[in-house]
């Protein structure tokens, strides 16, 4: 068993509250209401707009070319694909690029953000792989939990399922696993407690994402 997956066994609890959190489910159902996801596409590209640093640390921090090579093409497919999706999103709900571009980070997204850019910042590659791998692990797995669902279907939720359900986002996940795996086959045991901390950390933002989106989270002032 990879690393990877002996970790997700051991918070399994956590990777199951992902997976299963009704804003998840309610779109896998159809039945989100349009205001939860207008307010979850927004916060998602404040926070896609600093994931895709994270990226462009990875090239930096990269052994070698190939790997240099997989980081810009992310980098650029976030920034071009994914982010487009949320551009066009957002045309559908008469947000301007304008007002996406400069919206507020609500509290939740501004921590997790910050989290993953001072993880990968401070850290190796195997802390920068660590910190981003729950986003795209777990994105790929409910895209397929979702593939089939009511909400495939769905005019408005139907797209975001589909593009997370596509086989190339699988395969870069698949990636981002094997190199996480193969980085990390050598190290210590410190090493692997510092290692799923930040996994773990990564994940639970992923819960709070969710959370955050469901219950319409605003500062208190
Ligand atoms: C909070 C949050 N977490 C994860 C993702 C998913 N995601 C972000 S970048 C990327 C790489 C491929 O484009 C993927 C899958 C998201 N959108 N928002």
């Amino acid at each position: 068993m990879g690393f990877s997956q002996e970790i997700i066994t051991e918070i399994d609890n956590i990777w199951q509250a992902n997976l299963k959190h009704p804003f998840v489910q309610e779109i896998g159902a159809g039945t989100l209401p349009v205001k939860k996801f207008k307010y979850y596409m927004v916060q998602d590209y404040v926070y896609l707009m600093d994931y895709a640093k994270v990226f462009a640390l990875g090239a930096l921090k990269s052994p070698d070319l190939k790997t240099m090579i997989q980081f810009s093409n992310t980098l650029q497919s976030i920034l071009t694909e994914e982010m487009s999706l949320h551009r066009q999103y957002a045309a559908q709900f008469n947000i301007s690029e304008e007002t996406l571009a400069s919206a507020e980070p609500a509290p939740t997204t501004l921590a997790y953000k910050n989290y993953l850019l001072s993880v990968a910042q401070t850290g190796g590659q195997a802390e920068l792989l660590a910190v981003l791998l729950p986003c795209m692990w777990g994105y790929e797995t409910i895209g397929k939990n979702l593939a089939h669902s009511p909400g495939a279907k769905n005019v408005l939720y139907g797209e975001w399922i589909a593009m997370y359900s596509s086989p190339d986002f699988s395969a870069l996940t698949e990636w981002l696993i094997q190199e996480f795996d193969r980085i990390t086959a050598q190290q210590t045991l410190t090493q692997r407690v510092r290692l799923i901390n930040i996994f773990k950390n990564s994940l639970r933002y992923e819960v709070l994402f969710w959370e955050m989106a469901y219950q319409e989270e605003k500062w208190l002032v």
